[in-house]
């Protein structure tokens, strides 16, 4: 169940990401070919083609996100930015205000790339734009901002990633305590909350899934409807916390005795269903009989008092046209000849 849940999980996480990333990728798309469709108009032919071929990559990120191809969606977003602000410092775009681009780069990468790997990228980033903006001009002619505004321009860059990795940190936070929450609540949901076992729900839910393996496979499924004998009595003598402390107590020894693969549920009030897989209804009275002689043998201390039970147990197997509720009708019925023929005893 835990593996459903962090399956479901992880599918929901990777499509919303995939939809912010292609979100991304279209606003990215669309600023820079209106930009490109600006510059045309001005002296800077170079900037215009620039920034249409970050158009088309950002077009290609989208298609890539929308078909799930969330790693590449990703890596053309955020290193098409990086190039596309590394040349915008370097020109210095229309009348020196290319570096004014730079803030974007800082909350879209730590949201892009995780808190971790964005701000090392960030920093690398930092790095190459403080290099370009230093390069001396005999080695490469590039636009030349002073030193104020470097300054001013790196300050408020770092500040602003500062910023990001804050708000993505707490963003991540909420979203864990989120999905804690949910699985907490998909546990209750399925759990019986006194035994732990899995409750009626979930174990309709997994006869439905084993009988979908058993006509595919052409295996055995057997189910085991064990039934507490006089419980009443013992309520009525031990009170209903001695009760349920057999039922808890009753729940781990069958959880024991079964196999990994098996289910133990509490199918009602004093009523367990032990679903078997790949077991016949032959191999299911060996296990049922082992069952019954622990639980006879077992002894629940309360409040230095012991309490002794039996079980009395109904096995059935399911046949090829069998329903469900025809496979449980039919323990049933072999739960109640067993304790019609005297209870602690399996049937048949
Ligand atoms: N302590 C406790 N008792 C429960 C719980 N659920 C059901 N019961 C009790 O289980 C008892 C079942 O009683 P009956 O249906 O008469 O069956 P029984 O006394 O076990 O007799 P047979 O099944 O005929 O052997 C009732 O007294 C219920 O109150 C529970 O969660 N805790």
């Amino acid at each position: 169940m835990r593996a459903l849940i962090k399956q479901h999980k992880n599918s929901n996480s990777g499509q919303q990401q995939a939809r912010v990333i292609a979100l991304f990728s279209l606003v990215g798309m669309s600023i820079t070919f209106l930009m490109g469709l600006l510059s045309l108009f001005g002296p800077n032919n170079t900037l215009s083609i620039v920034l249409f071929i970050a158009s088309a990559i950002y077009l290609i990120a989208f298609f890539s996100a929308n078909k799930l191809e969330i790693k590449i969606g990703s890596m053309l977003v955020i290193y098409s930015l990086y190039l596309l602000m590394f040349y915008l410092i370097f020109s210095g775009g229309v009348e020196q205000t290319g570096p004014l681009w730079i803030f974007i780069v800082a909350p879209v990468s730590v949201y892009v790339l995780g808190l971790r790997n964005g701000l090392i990228n960030l920093l690398i980033f930092l790095t190459v734009i403080c290099i370009i903006i230093l390069l001396p001009q005999h080695i490469i002619e590039h636009a030349q901002y002073s030193n104020s505004y470097t300054l001013r321009l790196i300050l408020s860059f770092v500040t602003l990633s500062f910023l990001s990795a804050l708000y993505e940190f707490s963003r991540m936070q909420s979203y864990r305590n989120a999905l804690e929450i949910s699985a907490q609540f998909q546990e209750l949901a399925m759990r019986d909350p006194l035994t732990k076992l899995a409750n009626r729900r979930n174990a309709a839910a997994v006869l439905e899934q084993e009988k979908a393996r058993v006509i595919r496979n052409n295996e055995p499924l057997s189910v085991l409807l064990c039934d507490l004998d006089h419980f009443k009595a013992v309520n009525d003598k031990f009170g209903h916390n001695g009760g349920d402390m057999v039922l808890v107590e009753l729940s781990a020894l069958f959880t024991q005795h079964v196999r990994e693969q098996d289910c133990v549920a509490r199918w009602g009030g004093e009523e367990f269903l032990i679903i078997l897989p790949q077991t016949s209804a032959e191999h299911a009275s060996i296990i049922a009989e082992k069952i019954r002689s622990n639980v006879e043998q077992h002894t629940v201390n309360f409040l230095s008092q012991q309490i002794n039970v039996t079980i009395s147990i109904g096995i059935s197997q399911l046949s090829e046209d069998q329903s469900i509720d025809e496979l449980i009708n039919t323990a049933d019925k072999c739960l109640y000849q067993a304790k019609t023929l005297g209870r602690n005893r399996v049937y048949p």
